[in-house]
């Protein structure tokens, strides 16, 4: 993963007329029992009141190292010693464009003190999506506790069924976290059945499952849904229970904000390099991605002709990670 020694990258390709994007660093700072620590942005500043992970703005010519040293250490009273990025987050507002770049902080020293007035709060990873954050940081916390791949499975065509869960297993023993069960193809009695057998092992190695457009095979089975993209269209409200996740499959703008509008939990993007299935469709590319994640609030997935050495390039472009068939199913 890069380190916030690197220099700043430039931000995605800018609408005609958007204003110029600011570059915020902030830093992950965890104590002794694993819980980070937030800050409450005070009254008078924009977005008040909302919780935030401590930072703030780039100072002209600094790098993002420089930048999250000087400011915790003036709102925090700590000095630290950045470590790896955890996400870049383009982000736009009503009122401006910024970059949300994020990193751990490998060590600190000091006494943690809210020097500007601000309230502080130590709070255990599984309660972040708890407090009232602006919407650059519902990707951060997705970041920091969600699965950084999502299996979309293949089809099991001619293969046999048992040799399809087996692939499964093997990837679920490779650690896959989150699995969306896909065989549009697939004779339907057949798919039911497998579907089935492949919810029991993704329970077993304690993985996430979703099917894949069919809401009612996800209620019998008590999985989450994936949904198509046509099918943002037709649905008028979340499909599922809230206990329950559902995501979507998105090719533009338009369709991010219906998966958002929709309650979906996150979207998958792409193609962003071209693909074995569509060796036709012209790519997304990485800019363009990033150009889309400005606009909405959702943890996004890329796909299209990644693996997991994509991860810190998909992170540095705004998304939770990578989704993808081949690239996450084991080799026969
Ligand atoms: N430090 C930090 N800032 C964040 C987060 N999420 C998020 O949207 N921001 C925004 C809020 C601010 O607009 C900007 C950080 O600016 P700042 O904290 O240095 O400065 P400020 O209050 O003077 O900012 P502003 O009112 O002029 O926008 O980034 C976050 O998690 N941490």
């Amino acid at each position: 993963m890069p380190t916030a020694k690197q220099e700043t990258i430039p931000a995605a390709t800018a609408p005609a007329g958007a204003p110029r994007v600011i570059e915020v660093v902030a830093g992950v700072i965890r104590d002794r029992r694993g819980r980070i620590l937030l800050a409450r942005r005070t009254e008078g500043r924009d977005l008040a009141g909302l919780w935030e992970f401590p930072g703030g703005k780039h100072e002209a010519g600094e790098t993002a190292e420089a930048a999250l040293k000087r400011e915790l250490r003036e709102e925090l009273g700590i000095a630290v010693e950045p470590g790896d990025r955890v996400i870049r987050v383009p982000q736009a507002y009503p009122h401006k464009r910024l970059c949300l770049d994020v990193y751990d902080i490998r060590a600190w020293t000091g006494t943690v003190r809210g020097l500007e007035g601000q309230a502080l709060a130590w709070v255990p990873p599984h309660k972040l999506a708890d407090y009232p954050m602006p919407p650059a940081d519902v990707p951060v916390v997705a970041a920091l506790t969600q699965p950084d791949c999502y299996l979309v499975t293949p089809e099991p065509g001619g293969e046999e069924d048992a040799t399809w869960l087996a692939s499964l297993e093997r990837a679920l023993a490779a650690g896959i976290r989150r699995v969306h069960l896909r065989a549009p193809a697939c004779e339907r009695g057949r798919w039911r059945t497998l579907a089935g057998q492949a919810v029991a092992v993704c329970r077993e190695a304690g993985a996430q499952v979703l099917v894949n457009a069919d809401a009612e095979l996800a209620q019998a089975l008590g999985t989450g849904l994936h949904l198509r993209a046509s099918q943002l269209r037709t649905l008028a409200e979340r499909p599922l229970p809230r206990d329950l996740p559902v995501a979507a499959s998105c090719h533009t703008l338009e369709e991010l904000r219906l998966a958002q509008a929709l309650g979906c939990g996150w979207a998958v993007v792409g193609a962003i390099k071209p693909t074995a299935s569509h060796p036709d469709a012209m790519p997304l590319g990485w800019a363009t991605f990033a150009a889309m994640r400005e606009s909405v609030a959702l943890p996004i997935y890329a796909i299209g002709g990644l693996t997991p050495d994509d991860i810190a390039e998909a992170r540095r472009h705004g998304a939770q990670g990578v989704a993808a068939i081949r690239g996450l199913w084991p080799a026969a």
